[in-house]
């Protein structure tokens, strides 16, 4: 048995707002009381993440939704705020929470297709595992991904397309 916390709906704008997913607005969130501010991924994450200092108890987030109502971009707005506040400062190499912002593009390349309803449709699930240490910072990550729809290699019905990676080869240059 567990308890659900606070739940947020989420309303698809269908339009770039980079007004409120910049730096500012995450250093705007962070540590601010829950509900002063207005309804956001940020303060979902920012809670997360000061209830599992606080408490040291192991925190989840689940990201539910039909077809397009924005559950990747939701998902990726949550990591941009964990590895903003877990975010460690490296010395060569790259760093645990860029390579988990990093490996979005890679996973979409691979798992993600245009369908009638969605134009960056996931066609799998994910599961996304963020390790912090003691002092809150991100020590290691690990992505499980489920059931990705196979049959799409072979068989799409018009318009939809295949994955996104065989339109990326088709564009690439030739070196
Ligand atoms: N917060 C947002 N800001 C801007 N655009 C958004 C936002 N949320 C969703 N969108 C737009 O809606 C589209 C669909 O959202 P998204 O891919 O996140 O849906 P989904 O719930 O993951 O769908 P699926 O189950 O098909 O993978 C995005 O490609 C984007 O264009």
């Amino acid at each position: 048995q567990t308890y659900t916390g606070n739940i947020l709906i989420a309303v698809n704008p269908f339009q770039r707002l980079p007004h409120l997913y910049n730096d500012h607005m995450m250093e705007m969130y962070k540590g601010a009381e829950f509900g002063e501010l207005s309804p956001h991924p940020f303060a979902m994450a920012d809670r997360a993440y000061r209830l599992m200092m606080n408490y040291g108890i192991s925190q989840a987030i689940l990201v539910s939704g039909e077809s397009g109502a924005g559950k990747t971009e939701s998902t990726k707005m949550l990591m941009q705020y964990l590895a903003f506040m877990g975010g460690k400062v490296e010395s060569g190499g790259r760093s645990v929470q860029q390579q988990v912002l990093e490996s979005n593009p890679v996973l979409e390349a691979f798992g993600n297709a245009k369908t009638v309803r969605n134009n960056n449709s996931s066609r799998f699930g994910k599961f996304v595992e963020l390790q912090f240490d003691q002092n809150g910072k991100i020590s290691g990550a690990a992505i499980r991904t489920y059931l990705l729809e196979r049959s799409r290699v072979c068989q799409i019905s018009d318009p939809e397309r295949n994955y996104h990676c065989f339109y990326m080869l088709c564009a690439a240059p030739p070196e």
